[in-house]
């Protein structure tokens, strides 16, 4: 119900959407090359924007982004198919929002569990978990893929530093590459560079988190341009896409903005997928266009 569809009609056996885009579509420079993923630099001006957008109260913040992250995961993972997540969070915002997300999802009919891989410096988690009945872990249950159904990477984000990661990370890092539960990452897969994706001694080694849901907030990241799960959604969306394209040429066009749901899906299969769900069963022999791809 969130993928905003303004009509769609047939034409020579195809069907083509027609997506709400930003009024500030209106306004581009078609001149500039178009570019779809953000710099690092961009990425980090815009987490203190959305902060300072949200009053700048990080826990409003982080709110509006575990809700659309939330409205992601239900997209792909119904509380109907799954119920348990685990949710592994770091002590930096990326860790507040799975936080926040394991709130959202109790109150969603979903049976969430934190790990936190070290204190946090923005929350109590303990508090927290105990007010809204969650259970918080401080370890990693050897049984997890017999009890849990997927796995929020809530780690590290566009806070990572890009160094090797902190011996308190290993085993809930060793977990997220080698689980056999398919992962939701949000903003950035944990350990991946935001420029360049997963570093090139861990693709050497097979060694990185291979999310299969990717939830990117306010824009893709340059280094999620190598994503290769099925579902790439962007959520959280507080910053205009104007404020985007005016600082870093042109930015790919995404349906209307809607601050809590997650707004679109980048990822063709993706998108077939979810029309199909939005629009009924369809015959398989029609092709399906996206505006958005
Ligand atoms: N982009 C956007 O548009 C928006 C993004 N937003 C969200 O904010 C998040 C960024 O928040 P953030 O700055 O708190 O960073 P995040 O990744 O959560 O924390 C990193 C933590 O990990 C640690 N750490 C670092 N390196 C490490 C290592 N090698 N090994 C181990 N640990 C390491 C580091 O510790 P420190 O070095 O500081 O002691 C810090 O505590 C971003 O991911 C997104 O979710 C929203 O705000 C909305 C707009």
């Amino acid at each position: 119900k969130h993928f905003r569809v303004a009509g769609h009609r047939r034409s020579q056996g195809r069907i083509s959407m027609q997506m709400e885009v930003d009024k500030s579509s209106k306004q581009r420079d078609n001149s500039k090359p178009r570019q779809t993923h953000i710099s690092p630099e961009l990425a980090n001006q815009a987490i203190n924007d959305a902060i300072t957008y949200s009053g700048g109260d990080v826990v409003v913040m982080a709110r509006t982004c575990a809700s659309g992250f939330c409205d992601a995961l239900q997209q792909c993972y119904g509380s109907e198919e799954i119920s348990d997540v685990f949710i592994a969070c770091g002590s930096g915002l990326n860790g507040l929002i799975g936080l926040q997300v394991a709130v959202e999802l109790q109150k969603r009919g979903y049976a969430p569990a934190v790990y936190a891989a070290e204190q946090s410096k923005h929350a109590n988690f303990r508090s927290v978990c105990d007010e809204a009945g969650i259970d918080l872990h401080d370890f990693i249950p050897s049984t997890l893929e017999f009890y849990y159904d997927i796995v929020v990477d809530a780690l590290l984000g566009t806070g990572f530093d890009g160094g090797d990661i902190r011996q308190q990370y290993w085993t809930v890092y060793e977990m997220l590459i080698s689980t056999r539960l398919a992962i939701v990452s949000l903003d950035v897969p944990s350990g991946w560079d935001l420029s360049t994706g997963p570093r090139k001694i861990d693709v050497t080694a097979d060694s990185f988190i291979k999310p299969e849901v990717l939830v990117s907030l306010e824009a893709p990241k340059l280094g999620s341009n190598v994503f290769a799960g099925g579902y790439h959604f962007i959520a959280g969306r507080h910053l205009p896409q104007s404020y985007f394209w005016k600082r870093e040429s042109l930015f790919r066009l995404f349906p209307a903005r809607s601050q809590t749901a997650c707004s679109c899906q980048v990822t063709r299969f993706a998108s077939k997928v979810l029309m199909e769900r939005h629009m009924g069963d369809l015959d398989n022999s029609i092709t399906m266009t996206c505006g958005t791809n």
